[in-house]
């Protein structure tokens, strides 16, 4: 099935199925570097010692388990995601005696399951490009965080430069998709370049993220610009 433009159900079953090979994609097609690119998020997102934070688009829980090695036992993390796969590997993932314990809930990141102003900090990797709604995610991130809170969201970005614009379009192409059809995931892989080209960039970011309410808000550009942080605070 080709995946041009796309409905939430759709998202959620590409997700589910690809979660078996995700993380080992992950780690090949970026050469180990988006371990490098989900700390940085977490740095930005600004967790604190006993702190409650979020994961919104958790997936396989990357960045939940870096946010839970931040907040410490006395903390409390969450890690939402519509896709029950990868849920399941989040779970699989996660050691049974990890402090604090991760709770993991199956919920739309466009209807988070949580009260206004509940977390202290939250981040978002891989997942605003995905979401059917950009306005209303990052209204509803808005709504869940405590005023002053910070939310990092870590997505691919269209460099300024040409040339770093060529080389991720040749990467995608050339890399990404014969590599992912090795594992029967050509088409899944083969949306990624046409989901960036419809993903605002991050001057148009921080505009959406400012009309959501966050008060201050920067874009910070990552790898050569290929990648990016959107940091925003309520
Ligand atoms: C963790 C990463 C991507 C997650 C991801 C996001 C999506 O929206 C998908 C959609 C459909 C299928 C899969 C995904 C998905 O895995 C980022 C790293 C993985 C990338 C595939 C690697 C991309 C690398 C850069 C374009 C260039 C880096 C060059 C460097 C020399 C390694
Ligand atoms: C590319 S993965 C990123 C996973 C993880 N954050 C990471 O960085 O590796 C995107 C995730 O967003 C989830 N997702 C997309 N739209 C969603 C939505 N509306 N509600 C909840 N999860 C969503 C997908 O199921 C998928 O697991």
């Amino acid at each position: 099935m080709k995946l041009t433009s796309t409905s939430s159900q759709e998202i959620q079953a590409l997700f589910d199925r690809i979660a078996p090979a995700y993380d080992q994609l992950n780690d090949w097609l970026s050469l180990g570097l988006h371990r490098v690119w989900k700390q940085m998020a977490v740095k930005w997102s600004q967790p604190v010692l006993g702190g409650t934070c979020l994961d919104v688009c958790c997936g396989s829980g990357d960045l939940a388990r870096l946010l839970a090695k931040r907040v410490g036992s006395s903390g409390k993390v969450y890690g939402v995601d519509f896709a029950p796969a990868q849920l399941a590997i989040a779970r699989q993932r996660t050691l049974p005696f990890q402090q604090p314990a991760i709770t993991w809930i199956e919920a739309d990141a466009l209807h988070l399951p949580f009260d206004a102003n509940f977390f202290d900090a939250a981040t978002m990797g891989y997942g605003l490009r995905n979401v059917v709604d950009i306005p209303a995610s990052l209204k509803e991130l808005h709504r869940v965080l405590k005023p002053g809170a910070t939310v990092a969201i870590l997505d691919f970005h269209r460099p300024d430069s040409a040339v770093a614009q060529a080389f991720q379009q040749w990467y995608l192409e050339a890399i990404v998709v014969p590599l992912s059809e090795r594992m029967g995931l050509r088409e899944d892989y083969a949306y990624i370049a046409p989901s960036l080209d419809r993903f605002p960039i991050g001057a148009q970011q921080i505009t959406l993220a400012q009309t959501a309410g966050f008060s201050h808000v920067i874009h910070y550009p990552i790898a050569n610009g290929m990648m990016g942080v959107l940091v925003a605070t309520k």
